[in-house]
Formats: structure tokens, sequence, C-alpha cells
């Protein structure tokens, strides 16, 4: 089984991710992980625990990170996430606890005690807590098997006309991930808007009648309004999910490789990630999604949400 540690902001995506990864049985969730970004970090917190409840997550540490970006100020998504950044669902109150230490150091602390190339870093939100565990301890970055994260996109923006919401709100961090020289897989909108929550996919997950079935039912009719609202969306993407699908079978996503940069200083461009896709290629450690098969992906998050 592939050992993750899935760094995220709860968000409706988010918790489909850490069901996807705790019913998957590819892989061994070692950790979750939270950071500011769709709302405060005391609220995805609080979310994220919630959903340990709903599907049983009892025997892993969760440890909260940073509660705001590296150098800018907060940004919020609540037009899309609503005010406690996981709403629609009754959320069920939490027996556990969050470890003491901080989030980048749980990371570092678990990738310096497993074997190198062991571990694979799956963050679905900004990645503050990322940068911060690879400046804090610069050895992780020779020891992850490599960096799978939600964020980017090559030619499609949602935070702003160019540039995706995870990276756009902390641009720098984002920076720091991409050029530390770990390998990095940027599952990105122009993947993760193929992963739309149809309503047959809808009826699959109410057709399993379970509580973390119907969990996943109630997260998606709040989320499917609000994408419509904001976005114009006839269906929602669960961009976050896309990013643990691609660890358990990577045959699920087309990907290519393909230099990235990262606008830091662009007026109408910060936080783009540029992809140089012209030829002839250059060297570089970053590749990028592009095609989802969808049938399979929603067989696999369907079958996980079920062994729950
Ligand atoms: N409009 C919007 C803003 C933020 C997100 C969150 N950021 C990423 C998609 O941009 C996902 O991780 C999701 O949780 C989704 C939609
Ligand atoms: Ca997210």
């Amino acid at each position: 089984a592939q050992k993750i540690i899935l760094d995220c902001d709860p968000g409706h995506d988010d918790a489909i991710a850490m069901m996807l990864a705790w019913g998957n049985p590819n892989i061994d969730l070692l950790a979750v992980t939270t950071v500011v970004g769709n709302q405060t970090l005391e609220k995805v917190s609080r979310n994220a625990l919630a959903v340990a409840e709903i599907a049983n997550i009892r025997t892993i540490p969760f440890a909260k990170g940073c509660p705001r970006p590296l150098v800018r100020e907060v940004e919020n998504a609540p037009d899309i996430h609503g005010d406690s950044g996981m709403d629609g669902p009754v959320l069920p109150e939490s027996t556990m606890q969050f470890e003491e230490k901080h989030a980048a150091q749980l990371i570092i602390d678990l990738v310096m005690s497993h074997p190198e190339k062991s571990i694979t870093l799956v963050p679905t939100g900004g990645l503050t807590n990322i940068a911060l565990a690879a400046r804090l301890e610069p050895r992780i970055i020779e020891r992850v098997k490599e960096v799978v994260l939600m964020g980017g996109g090559y030619h499609t923006g949602n935070w702003s006309a160019v540039a995706e919401f995870n990276i756009k709100i902390d641009p720098e961090a984002a920076h720091i991930v991409f050029n530390a020289g770990w390998n990095v897989t940027m599952i990105g909108l122009d993947l993760t808007h193929q992963a739309l929550a149809t309503p047959d996919v809808v009826e699959r997950f109410k057709a399993l009648n379970s509580k973390p079935g119907q969990f996943v039912v109630d997260l998606l009719a709040f989320f499917s309004k609000m994408y419509k609202q904001a976005q114009d969306f006839d269906a929602p993407p669960v961009h976050d999910a896309c990013a643990v699908a691609y660890v358990i079978d990577p045959s699920l996503i087309e990907v290519q490789q393909v230099p990235v940069s990262i606008e830091l200083t662009g007026t109408h461009t910060l936080g783009m990630t540029v992809a140089d896709f012209r030829y002839p290629p250059k060297k570089c450690n970053t590749w990028v999604a592009k095609k989802l098969d969808k049938d399979r992906f929603w067989d696999l998050v369907i079958d996980a949400v079920k062994h729950l």
C-alpha cells in the first residue's frame, strides 16, 4: 500500500479525498494535517475531525498547521464551502483530539522515521504547511517519495482568470514546493474539472444506504448548489479526491512532464502556474495532469465510501 500524509482544508472535496484515502485498500493513510484555506484553520480542523467520525478514522494522528499564509493575508472561500467550510450535512461532535505538535513537525517526524522514498505527500489545500516543513527540515526533500498535489491549472483558473485557489492563497509557499527539488505532480483544474459529481453519481452514493454514503450525498447537495451559483457548473468537481486517486492508480490519469513556474509578482497573473509546453522539452521534476478516466475514478470513490 502507498503511504501518504494528507494535508487538507476540509472543504467538501477534501472530505471526499479523506474518505477515499481511508476506504481504499491501496492507501496507508499515516496522518491528516490541516491548513488554513477554504475556511479558517479552526473551522477546517473541526471539519476534519467530523469527517473522521463519519469515516471511522480513529487510529492515526491529526495535527493542525498554519493559520495564515507565509506572507499574505488570509483568504477563505465561503461562497463555495459556506461559513463552516463544510456546510450542508449535520457535522457530528468529535471524540478525537489533535496532536500538540504542529502539522509541519508531524510531517517531518513521519518522513524522517519511515524508510526513505516511502511516503507521498498529498496536499489538497494551500501549500503553507508543506513549504514550512521543507524549510524547517530540508532533509525531507530527498526523503519524500513525491508530492502529488491538488492545485494550479495550466489553462484554467478559478480564483482569478488564470490562477487556482490553493496556489493563489499562498503563492510563495507554492514557489517553495514546486522548486524544492522533489518530484511534484500537479493535479490541476484542467484535470479536476473532469471529476464532476453528476446526478447519476449522487444516486450511486445514495444507493449505498449507509451513513458515510448519505454524508457524501449531503455534502454534494450543498457543493453543487454553490458551484452552480458561483461558477455556473451543472455539477460540482470533487477536485481533491483526484489527487488521492492518482496515488492509488496512476493509470487513471494521463500526465505530462513539463516545467511549471509560479507567478509571484504579476498584477493580473499572481498565483498562476505557468507550464511551458514549448519544444524542445526541458529537464524538470514537475508533471501536470491532463486526462481523467472518469468511470474508473468514480468506481474507486464509491467503492471506498462503501467500505468505510
Ligand atoms: N471556488 C473554489 C475555491 C476553493 C476550492 C478548494 N480549492 C481547490 C480547488 O480550487 C480544492 O482543494 C477545493 O477544496 C474549490 C472551489
Ligand atoms: Ca481543498
